[in-house]
């Protein structure tokens, strides 16, 4: 039996809420969805990305892959223009989002979801994790979305799925131009990668995010912080403002929506490949009090068999391997069981003079 990344969470069922009330309709938030006001939580506007602003980076610039070095070392998120994909490839995959979202709800939950699945329709998979629900709801595609959506449209599947898979293409094809990118300004070339060969051999997932006007938007969340268990993730978001990233560990920035442009996370897996250096980054996605915004994320991980662990040509004496080798496979579970504390869980405990200290308790053990 060939390995899938859809048995990853076969391991860790949940049964998740599915919205029980229409979040489109209701006047005030409820208090199963209230989350404490946060000082931090800056309702969309006015906070400070005017000044220290997440990088733009044009893709034809012929030192793009320097800036994006540079942006991924200091922000671990950054957008970037002319890359290729067609507006109307966008305009048509947040056309078909609207379209599934705005279905009535008993619609929706014929594609739901199985609590051991990662395919279909339902609440993000981390909102097990707090004891809030979130104000959004996602669909996720994982292979063939073709047995969701024929739930969704019985007599009318295809539109959707052509869109699908030609953005899916597309995306793959950019992401794999990106790896090279960033890999070049690591000083790594494809040759000194075993599975180079192969990067658009990527597995890869879509996650299309919606979320509702809210009457009261500092008192919900969309998406609750968290990193992506990806190499990278390439986001469109619509011209609705939500996404936040934390800078420094200390301030949520805004990253604003500019026409056209994808935002670029970095995700868990080129943490542990850059053995600490491209820091994977922690994002939310906070709602607005008038609009509705639709994001669509590619989740964009390696080949199936593939262990990720630090890149050889990173590693020395003064810079020890940090992360024991994993598959991507292998670290959804791990995300699945252990959530934030998934990245320290695959942690090897930092040798502190070239030798393991076998009293370093600082690694989680898995099992
Ligand atoms: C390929 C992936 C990556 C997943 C799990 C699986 C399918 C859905 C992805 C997301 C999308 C929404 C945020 C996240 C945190 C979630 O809950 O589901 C992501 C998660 C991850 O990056 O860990
Ligand atoms: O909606 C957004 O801007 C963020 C979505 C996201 O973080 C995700 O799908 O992993
Ligand atoms: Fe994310």
């Amino acid at each position: 039996m060939p390995s899938r990344l859809s048995d990853s969470f076969k391991a860790h069922p949940v049964h998740l809420h599915q919205n029980h009330i229409d979040l489109q309709s209701v006047r005030e938030v409820p208090d199963s969805y209230a989350w404490p006001p946060l000082a931090d939580h800056p309702s969309s506007i006015g906070d400070s990305y005017h000044v220290d602003s997440v990088p733009v980076i044009d893709l034809s610039d012929p030192n793009a892959a320097e800036l994006m070095g540079h942006a991924c070392e200091t922000w671990g998120v950054f957008q970037i223009t002319n890359h290729g994909v067609p507006m109307h490839l966008l305009e048509g995959v947040e056309f078909q989002g609207r379209r599934l979202f705005s279905l009535p709800a008993q619609q929706k939950l014929k594609a739901a979801r199985s609590p051991d699945g990662i395919s279909g329709y339902g609440v993000a998979r981390i909102s097990s994790f707090f004891p809030k629900h979130l104000w959004s709801e996602g669909f996720t595609i994982v292979g063939s979305p073709v047995e969701h959506v024929r739930q969704l449209w019985p007599k009318d599947h295809n539109k959707f799925c052509d869109i699908m898979e030609k953005y899916e293409k597309e995306m793959k094809e950019l992401s794999a131009r990106l790896m090279l990118l960033m890999l070049g300004s690591l000083g790594i070339a494809k040759e000194d990668l075993k599975w180079g060969a192969h990067l658009k051999d990527a597995c890869a997932g879509l996650q299309l995010n919606s979320y509702p006007s809210c009457p009261d938007p500092n008192r919900a969340m969309g998406l609750a912080a968290h990193t992506d268990s990806t190499l990278l993730t390439v986001l469109y978001q619509n011209s609705t403002t939500g996404l936040q990233v934390l800078k420094d560990g200390t301030r949520w920035v805004t990253v604003p929506p500019l026409p056209g442009a994808l935002v670029v996370n970095i995700g868990d897996l080129l943490h542990i490949l850059s053995n600490g250096r491209y820091p994977s980054i922690l994002h939310r996605a906070v709602v607005h009090r008038t609009r509705h915004r639709l994001s669509v994320a590619y989740l964009y991980g390696p080949p199936m068999n593939v262990q990720i662990s630090p890149l050889s040509k990173l590693v020395d004496l003064k810079h020890p391997p940090l992360y024991r080798p994993v598959t991507w496979k292998e670290y959804l579970g791990t995300k699945a069981k252990h959530f934030d504390k998934a990245l320290s869980s695959v942690r090897i405990c930092a040798p502190r003079s070239g030798f393991v200290d076998m009293n370093d308790h600082n690694s989680v053990k898995v099992g």
